[in-house]
């Protein structure tokens, strides 16, 4: 792992480092999540600070089993805390209810993992309008717009095939579609790139920071993957439930 400098000072700083303020899209602090009751349980997040900024591209990484994961589902909203505070996108999901909390993850934010997890009786273009269908946009509209994202992705000419008759990595592409198109705000990626050859690994983080990442948004990914971490802004490292570094990505001259 690469040396951090594990000052929270760093966590201000911009995505390019030039020092000039960026608003604040992720505000964790003092988070705590704990698995199991009595003797089992299991502290897993022990007092989590964390700042992501729009217009970044955060990397989250560390050991096996120091926490990532459930720290990305509970910033999802997906998970409920023992303890601590959470901001996102303006919004406390500390203070939501469940249902609250659903409806504003479906308008405002995306999902990506390492198992592509479309469904498999769906054409690509069929699954990516899955999100718009749920928020109750019409079908012939949703569809169309699945269309138009899957161009946006490089599938213009799959949209009417079955994720079975696609490669691995225009599986990912659909699935990157499909997270991108409600233009969520926070897109929240685990180990996107894991199931993938390095080529297609590359491609697919190209497509999530050039389509995933703008002004007025913000992208989190989860990663073991070295290859990629030339995609980041800035690299916070998870370590047995606490962040024990983070600090900003120098860019290769020709990344
Ligand atoms: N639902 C759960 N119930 C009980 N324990 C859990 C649950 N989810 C996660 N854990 C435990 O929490 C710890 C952290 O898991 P998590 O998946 O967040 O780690 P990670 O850093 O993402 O790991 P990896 O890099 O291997 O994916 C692990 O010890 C795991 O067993």
């Amino acid at each position: 792992m690469t040396a951090m400098d594990g000052s929270s000072q760093s966590q201000g700083r911009t995505a390019e480092g030039n020092g000039a303020e960026q608003a604040i899209a992720v505000q964790v602090r003092g988070l705590v999540k704990s698995f199991g009751s009595g003797e089992t349980a299991v502290t897993v997040l022990k007092g989590i600070d964390l700042n992501v900024y729009f217009g970044e591209l955060l990397l989250l990484v560390g050991e096996s089993g120091g926490g990532k994961t459930t720290l990305l589902s509970a910033i999802a909203g997906i998970l409920d805390i023992d303890a601590g505070d959470l901001d996102v996108l303006g919004s406390s999901l500390t203070n939501m209810s469940p249902g609250t909390r659903t409806r504003f993850r479906g308008r405002t934010m995306g999902f990506i993992y390492q198992q592509f997890n479309l469904l498999p009786a769906l054409t690509a273009a069929e699954n990516v309008a899955v999100p718009l269908l749920i928020q109750g946009t019409r079908k012939k509209e949703a569809l169309s717009r699945g269309r138009l994202m899957l161009e946006r992705v490089g599938l213009g000419d799959r949209t009417e095939f079955l994720p079975r008759n696609l490669s691995g990595g225009q599986q990912q592409r659909v699935a990157i579609a499909r997270a991108l198109v409600n233009e969520p705000q926070l897109l929240v990626c685990d180990e996107p790139t894991a199931a993938l050859d390095g080529p297609n690994g590359q491609k697919i983080m190209e497509l999530i920071r050039d389509v995933g990442r703008a002004p007025d948004r913000c992208v989190i990914v989860v990663t073991h993957d070295s290859r990629i971490f030339q995609f980041g802004d800035r690299m916070a490292e998870l370590t047995d439930g606490r962040i024990v570094g983070i600090h900003p990505i120098q860019r290769e001259a020709t990344a």
